[in-house]
């Protein structure tokens, strides 16, 4: 049994309906197509038990992380915010990335909602997973070529 997409997105869009303190519309279809490719470990373009499993353990502690910083349950938090909640997930980052955050997922108020929370961290988990996959030596280097650097970003 594999789930899609569009399956995905009915059932987290039906958890987060049991959320209400996750002020949300729910997840865009394209939200589930990102944590579909973060999770899809074999390739399939769908999730098996086992790779939903491991999604779902992921959002609970990700929502976690959201519900915290998001004091004022407005179903955003600020970009400051997002920093410390980018740290309490374990991503080590730079100030220039917490600043490309900002530009790719903030609002006009430089606010950022639990969809898009969700898919940079989707992000993050998925890129920092795709780079140590080919670091084999562990020396934080690692070397591709074009087709293999757009085989690792694009399916993301
Ligand atoms: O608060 C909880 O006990 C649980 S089980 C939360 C969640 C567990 N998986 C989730 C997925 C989304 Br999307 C939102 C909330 C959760
Ligand atoms: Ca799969």
């Amino acid at each position: 049994m594999e789930i899609s997409a569009e399956e995905l997105r009915s059932v987290l869009n039906n958890v987060l309906k049991k959320h209400k303190d996750l002020k949300t519309e729910g997840f865009v279809l394209e939200s589930c197509r990102s944590m579909i490719a973060l999770m899809d470990t074999d390739g399939s373009g769908k999730i098996n038990f086992e790779e939903f499993r491991h999604l779902w353990d992921k959002l609970k502690s990700w929502q976690k992380i959201f519900k915290h910083y998001d004091t004022d349950h407005s179903g955003t938090i600020n970009s400051y915010e997002m920093r410390n909640a980018v740290k309490d997930a374990g991503f080590c980052l730079n100030k220039q990335l917490y600043d490309i955050i900002t530009m790719r997922y903030a609002d006009k108020n430089m606010n950022i909602d639990f969809d898009s929370f969700i898919c940079c961290f989707v992000r993050l988990e998925g890129m920092f997973r795709a780079f140590h996959a080919f670091d084999k030596d562990g020396d934080g280097i690692i070397k591709l070529n074009v087709l293999e650097w757009l085989q690792l970003t694009m399916y993301a």
